[in-house]
C-alpha cells in the first residue's frame, strides 16, 4: 500500500501477515507494518530503508512514474532484515546505487551483500538532493547499534526507524484519521512493541530523544506503524515516558502473572482483584503460559509492582512461568516491588529459585510464600497480608 506523505514524500507499507512471529518471536496477531519511503528531489531519487521481500515494490512505484533502477540512493536507517532482506534483489537491479549508511551499517552491506558504493555518514552531515536536504542522524543502540535517523530540513519530517513505532495494522496512515477503535490498538500494541524491542535500550532512547530535541520535528515517519504529523511531540513524550520506566517512576499498578495445573495457586487471585480494586490500584491479570510473554511484558514493563503466582513444579518454579522470569530480566525488568506465592505438595522448591530471580533483577520482595495443597486460612491471611503491603508500597 502506498500513501502520499507530502508532494516529495510517499510511504510504501506493507502488512506482515498475522501468523508470522516479529523477530521470530513476538505475536503480532494483530498485524504490523514494515515501511519505506521515497523522496525525490530534483536531483536525487532516495529510498529510505527497503523491504523483507520486495513485494509490490514494483508497482508502487511504477504508479509513481519510477523503476526501482531510477533510485540514486539508499538510506539505510538500519540493516534489521525486516527493512532489508530483500537487498540482494535491489543490489542486482540495481550494482551502481550509492547507499548511505553509520559505519557500522556500511560494513554489514559489505560484509553481507557485497556491495562496496558505501557512504559513511557523520552526525549532522548533509546531503542535498535538488530542492530538499537530507541531514543524518548517528541514534546507536535504538534498538540496532548501527541506527541512524533522517531528517529532511526543509520539511521537518524525520524518519526514525524503529523508534517512535508500533505493532498493530491500521487502516489509518496519519495519527489525524485514527478511529477510536484504533486507537484503542495502538495504545497496548505501542508499547508491547516498546517493551519487546526497545526496553532494554531505553538509555539510549532517552539519550537520542535529548540529542534531537533542537530539532524542529513536524512528521514523524517510523518503520513500522502509523505517521505522526498531527501531533509528532505526543510519541515522543510516550516512549519518553516508556523509556523513564527503566529506572522509574513507572505506574502505579500490579501486574498479577499467573500459572496453575490445578487451580489451588489461582484460587487466590480473584480476592487479590477485589482488594485492589477496592484501593483503587490498576490491575492487570495475565495467565502463563496461555498468554504470549510479549503481553505479560507489556504490562510489568509499565507497572510499579507485580505478583508472581505459580506452583512448584519438579522442586522449582513453575517452567512457564521461570521462562516468563528469565525474559523479563533479558529486557531489563528490574527494581520493581514484588510478591510471590506458590502451591507446592512436599517439599516445595518454587520460591527458592523465584528468590534467586528477585535477586538477580534487583527486585524489592515485600514476601515470598509458599503453601501446601489449598492452604490453610492462615495461608490465605499470609498472601492477604502480603498484597496489602504491596499496595501500601506503590501508593
Ligand atoms: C508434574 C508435577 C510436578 C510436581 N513437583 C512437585 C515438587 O517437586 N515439589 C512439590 O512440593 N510439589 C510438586 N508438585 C505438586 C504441586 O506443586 C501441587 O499439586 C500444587 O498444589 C499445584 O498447584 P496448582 O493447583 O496451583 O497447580 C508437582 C505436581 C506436578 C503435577
Amino acid at each position: 500500500m502506498k500513501a502520499v506523505i507530502n508532494e516529495n514524500v510517499t510511504l510504501f507499507r506493507y502488512e506482515k501477515s498475522h501468523d508470522d512471529l516479529f523477530e521470530g518471536c513476538w505475536p503480532i496477531r494483530d498485524g504490523v507494518s514494515i515501511n519505506a519511503y521515497c523522496v525525490c528531489g530534483t536531483e536525487k531519487k532516495v529510498l529510505i530503508d527497503y523491504t523483507e521481500s520486495g513485494a509490490s515494490f514494483d508497482s508502487d512505484l511504477a504508479d509513481m512514474g519510477l523503476r526501482l533502477e531510477d533510485i540514486d540512493i539508499l538510506v539505510l536507517n538500519h540493516m534489521e532484515p525486516d527493512h532489508t532482506g530483500a537487498l540482494n534483489v535491489l543490489f542486482t537491479r540495481c550494482p551502481n546505487i550509492e547507499v548511505y549508511a553509520t559505519r557500522l551499517g556500511a560494513t554489514e552491506t559489505e560484509t553481507l551483500y557485497g556491495h562496496k558504493n558505501v557512504h559513511v555518514i557523520t552526525n549532522g552531515e548533509e546531503l542535498n538532493i535538488g530542492g530538499k536536504t537530507l541531514v543524518f542522524y548517528a541514534t546507536p543502540n535504538i534498538h540496532w547499534p548501527d541506527t541512524m535517523m533522517t531528517y529532511i530540513k526543509e520539511d521537518g519530517i524525520l524518519f526514525s526507524c524503529d523508534a517512535f513505532g508500533a505493532f498493530g495494522s491500521y487502516q489509518s496512515v496519519f495519527d489525524d484519521e485514527l478511529t477510536e477503535k484504533e486507537w484503542a490498538l495502538l495504545k497496548p500494541e505501542t508499547e508491547r512493541y516498546y517493551a519487546s524491542i526497545v526496553a532494554s535500550f531505553s538509555p539510549f532512547v532517552l539519550r537520542g530523544i535529548k540529542a534531537l530535541s533542537a530539532l524542529d520535528i513536524k512528521t514523524i515517519c517510523p518503520s513500522h506503524g502509523i505517521v505522526w504529523r498531527k501531533d509528532p511531540g505526543y510519541v515522543v513524550a510516550w516512549y519518553q515516558k516508556l523509556a523513564t520506566y527503566l529506572e522509574g517512576p513507572r505506574e502505579k499498578e500490579i501486574t498479577i502473572l499467573i500459572s496453575s495445573m490445578y487451580g489451588n495457586t489461582l484460587s487466590y487471585i480473584s480476592n487479590l482483584v477485589q482488594i485492589a480494586k477496592k484501593e483503587g490500584i490498576v490491575v492487570n491479570t495475565v495467565r502463563i503460559p496461555d498468554t504470549n510473554d510479549s503481553y505479560a511484558l507489556e504490562k510489568v514493563w509499565r507497572s510499579e509492582a507485580f505478583v508472581v503466582a505459580a506452583p512448584t513444579y519438579e522442586m522449582e518454579l513453575f517452567p512457564s512461568m521461570a521462562h516468563t522470569l528469565d525474559l523479563l530480566n533479558r529486557k531489563a525488568v528490574k527494581g520493581r516491588k514484588v510478591l510471590y506465592f506458590g502451591s507446592s505438595l512436599w517439599s516445595g522448591g518454587a520460591a527458592k529459585e523465584f528468590n534467586a530471580y528477585a535477586e538477580k533483577m534487583k527486585l524489592e520482595v515485600i514476601d515470598s510464600i509458599e503453601f501446601r495443597g489449598k492452604g490453610t486460612p492462615a495461608d490465605r491471611q499470609k498472601i492477604e497480608d502480603g498484597f496489602k503491603k504491596l499496595i501500601e508500597a506503590i501508593k
